[in-house]
């Protein structure tokens, strides 16, 4: 393997406290020596923050007493011999040996250190090495009061590894946290930094690649890690590219959507064009009789089935053409703009023998039926994608605090896949494999958005089916593809540029955007 296809590998893996400290020892055990480590990582660091363009000279070194602060003294005596005004500030009585002899290094070279923040003078950033992955308990006494004071300086903040006072694992804040403009997240990815609750503590976040060998990250979380970070690396070969040449539209998949009513037509229409996006050969859409005209209108190529409705103007029963049957699509996705009278429809649905997506209504529905468990008796995959109150009616009993471990149960409890919508969407299988997205927009969050992501998801899913691909890895292709057509479209239109129909717009230039490089490697892997 290359460099540079490691360096995407790692991007993937995600760990917890116990987990780092494990891949560390080993690193440790094989001969690698503390302290040249920790000069290494400084000197990453250091590196990093000169290649960003900052803003004045004058730096605070934030350093706390384990190895975190030893980091950071780093940072601060390379920051010093660069030419930068550089003070420390360090409260504590105690310090690691290492870190110790760091503060005593800096103090020689004649850098100010403070212990009383109120000594600190005006700096124009801050670098954060008071906690790391070693934090175990709450913040307390004069270093909480220091952290939400450092907060009103609303200074830039470079934290190290995680913004001091966030849980390496869960992400909580413990006592009081810093709020860093940007972490630099050392080695592998933490879990608490892929937490939702982490996110307006992190700033913008990056991982910096200290060469930990792949092989003592393997031998700690496994060849195939049980928690992934979405990365374009991770979907590549999921994306329903290269077509084949010799492609039929009836092989390039059949998805059928059963969506919408008269109240909501609206929410049809996104799900359809989010299943255009994803360049899907065959789509139909039921609909309520009312509202295929319109439907036709915005989805020519779409075959549109009008289906009796009720009163209300939603779907009363499915009325597919001549011989057709549910099984014979590729894929169904059901849910968005449906309302909940359609019960018997989701019933027959999750009858089918085909793989099946429920969204919004049909996830309502089936809290209201009470009947989730039952899912465990399809023959084919059930996908299940609700934002928190859907999450929530589905599940009361589950605890979303944490959302990985929170997917993971509702996964294992009814053996379908479950995608946690969110700033930080999470997705679980049945045996616990989990994947978190960490790259998403704030502009996603509008209505009609998760329409979208159902029938792109819809669309993908009809294509690779036949394809030796998991199905998880499917629904992460979806969320990742979803979330940087939201990125991409923020960018050029700022973030309240994204209405849903808009980001369908978008969808087709994230593939258009891919390296070239990318692109060939598709079809080396893909030729088949
Ligand atoms: N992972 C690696 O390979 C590398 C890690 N580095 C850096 O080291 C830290 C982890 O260092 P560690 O010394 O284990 O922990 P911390 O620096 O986070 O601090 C632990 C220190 O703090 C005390 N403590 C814990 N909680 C509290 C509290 N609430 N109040 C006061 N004091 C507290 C605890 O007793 C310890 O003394 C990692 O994050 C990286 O930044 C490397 O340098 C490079 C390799
Ligand atoms: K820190």
């Amino acid at each position: 393997m290359n460099n540079q296809d490691l360096k995407h590998l790692k991007e993937i893996f995600v760990v917890t406290a116990a987990q780092m400290r494990d891949v560390e020892s080993r690193v440790f055990a094989a001969g690698m020596p503390i302290p040249a480590l920790m000069e290494k990582v400084g000197r990453l660091i250091c590196d990093r923050l000169l290649s960003m363009t900052l803003k004045g000279s004058r730096v605070g070194i934030l350093a706390g007493p384990g190895h975190n602060g030893g980091d950071a003294l780093v940072v601060g005596r390379e920051l010093h011999f660069r030419g930068y005004n550089v003070w420390i500030y360090q409260p504590f009585g105690q310090l690691k040996e290492l870190t110790n002899q760091h503060f005593h290094y800096a103090q020689s070279l004649g850098i100010p250190c403070f212990s009383q923040l109120a000594e600190l003078p005006d700096c124009d950033f801050l670098i954060d090495g008071l906690f790391g992955f070693g934090l175990e308990r709450e913040i307390t006494g004069n270093i909480a009061e220091a952290i939400n004071h450092l907060n009103l300086w609303n200074k830039p903040i470079f934290s190290i590894d995680l913004p001091s006072g966030i849980h390496t694992d869960t992400g909580a804040v413990l006592g009081t946290a810093i709020c860093a403009s940007h972490t630099f997240c050392l080695g592998l990815w933490k879990q608490g930094l892929l937490q939702e609750q982490a996110i307006k503590y992190a700033g913008k976040t990056e991982l910096v690649d200290f060469d930990i060998p792949l092989a003592d990250i393997q031998a700690v979380l496994g060849e195939v890690p049980t928690i992934k970070r979405i990365t374009q690396s991770l979907v590549i070969n999921t994306l329903p590219l290269p077509l084949s040449p010799i492609l039929h539209k009836y092989k390039s998949g059949h998805l059928l959507l059963i969506c919408g009513s008269k109240r909501y037509a609206g929410g049809a229409i996104l799900t359809g064009l989010g299943a255009r996006g994803s360049g899907i050969g065959m789509l139909s859409i039921a609909v309520p009789e009312s509202i295929k005209p319109l439907l036709v209108s915005h989805l020519p190529e779409a075959l549109i089935i009008g289906c009796p409705e009720t009163n209300n103007g939603a779907i009363s029963h499915l009325q597919l053409p001549g011989e057709t049957t549910l099984n014979s699509f590729t894929v169904i996705a059901c849910g968005p703009g449906l309302t909940t009278e359609v019960t018997p429809i989701v019933e027959q649905v999750m009858k089918s023998e085909v793989p099946l997506i429920l969204d919004a209504d049909a996830l309502n529905i089936l809290a209201q039926l009470g009947t989730i468990t039952s899912l465990k008796n399809r023959h084919q995959p059930t996908i299940l994608t609700p934002h928190g109150g859907e999450f929530h009616r589905l599940f009361p009993e589950i605890d979303i605090t944490n959302r990985v471990k929170g997917v993971q149960t509702a996964a294992s409890q009814t053996g379908a896949i479950v995608l946690l919508k969110g700033a930080r969407t999470a997705i679980a299988n049945e045996q616990g494999v989990t994947w978190v997205n960490s790259e998403s927009t704030p502009a996603l969050a509008r209505g009609g958005s998760g329409d979208v992501l159902t029938g792109l998801m819809g669309g993908i899913l009809g294509q690779v089916v036949n394809r030796q691909v998991n199905m998880e890895d499917v629904v992460a292709t979806a969320v990742w593809w979803h979330s940087q057509a939201g990125i991409l479209a923020a960018k050029e239109r700022t973030e309240l540029g994204v209405d849903a129909f808009t980001l369908t717009q978008y969808l087709n230039r994230v593939l258009a955007q891919i390296q070239t490089d990318e692109i060939s490697k598709w079809v080396e892997l893909n030729i088949r």
